[in-house]
């Protein structure tokens, strides 16, 4: 309540101010009724909505943060309140009959209040309009996050089963062809035994971007899983996935790169395959993709 006091100090002294004002004036103006004369419905209907009112103000300025909304609301909050409070006190105080101000008084606040109510009501909208983007946002940036691969700049086999699922109905709606090209490093684990698993993630970092360096803009890279990398060549026929992944081949076994603690060039060789989608689905033709490179490892591998 001490916060809500300080934070809001003026709105509510504002009210509470012209709420005495408003009482001072009627009964420098009027005299207080009998008993009997006092019609309680009335009393009840618009002392009831004035305490609402309040009730409403309250939990307003203790529920939100302090701004254009919160202002808007709680003024229109203020002077509704404030003409229901001088409307409840014709019901205890009789005015002359001549006087016509005190219907200025009670009336003319609503609409004011209204007004602002319905400004703050507008902007609560924009507000809440801006905060469900920024979230579907947020939401969108996380469950892209999780198809991304934790290692390397590249998305995960998740992603890839979804991309190729769309990439195959775009082939298939422009009849156009599809690759792919799978990527797989041999003896790789020799490389994390001989010189770590910090190293090997090294490695893995270089040939990711050595692979998207030799790829062109509409090609999709993704790590599948370990040390095995896909490709997803669009508007791409077998002959030219072929030589694209011989390429690929190529510049993994040019690669220099040199381990971190004694500077020794680490001496790495891929066995690549190359697919084109044929009419089947992503699972299919990774199927196949996985069968083609197995075919290629080299035979002390196939045998082991
Ligand atoms: N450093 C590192 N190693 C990984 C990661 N993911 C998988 N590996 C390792 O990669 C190796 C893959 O082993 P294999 O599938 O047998 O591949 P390989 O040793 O290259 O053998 P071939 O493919 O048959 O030539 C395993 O030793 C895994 O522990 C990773 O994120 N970082």
């Amino acid at each position: 309540m001490k916060s809500l006091l300080k934070l809001h100090a003026m709105t509510l002294t504002g009210l509470v101010l012209a709420a005495n004002a408003g009482l001072l004036i009627y009964l420098a103006a009027g005299d207080i009724m009998r008993w009997a004369e006092i019609n309680w419905m009335d009393v009840a209907g618009e002392g009831g909505t004035c305490l609402i009112l309040c009730g409403w103000l309250i939990m307003l300025l203790r529920g939100r943060p302090a701004g254009r909304v919160t202002r808007l609301l709680s003024l229109g909050l203020c002077f509704t309140a404030f003409s229901m409070w001088m409307d409840c006190l014709d019901e205890f105080i009789r005015l002359p009959a001549e006087a016509i101000w005190d219907n200025w008084l009670e009336t003319a606040p609503m609409p004011v209040g209204m007004l602002l109510m319905t400004l703050g009501m507008y902007h609560l909208q924009q507000e809440q309009r801006a905060i469900s983007e920024q979230m579907r946002k947020r939401e969108q940036r996380l469950r892209d996050h999780r198809l991304f691969d934790n290692l390397t700049p590249l998305s995960g086999a998740q992603y890839l089963r979804q991309h190729l699922q769309q990439s195959l109905v775009q082939a298939r709606a422009e009849q156009q062809p599809l690759s792919v090209v799978a990527i797989d490093l041999d003896d790789f684990s020799l490389v994390n035994q001989r010189y770590g698993q910090d190293e090997g993630d090294q490695v893995l970092q270089a040939v990711a971007q050595l692979l998207l360096l030799n790829l062109r803009q509409q090609d999709m890279l993704c790590r599948l899983a370990g040390d095995r990398f896909v490709a997803v060549l669009p508007n791409t026929g077998e002959h030219q996935a072929l030589k694209m992944a011989g390429e690929l081949r190529q510049s993994v076994a040019s690669l220099a790169h040199r381990s971190q603690h004694h500077g020794e060039r680490l001496q790495l060789c891929a066995t690549v395959a190359a697919v084109m989608a044929l009419d089947e689905n992503e699972a299919q033709l990774l199927k196949r993709l996985n069968l083609a490179l197995a075919c290629a490892k080299p035979r002390l591998a196939r045998s082991a």
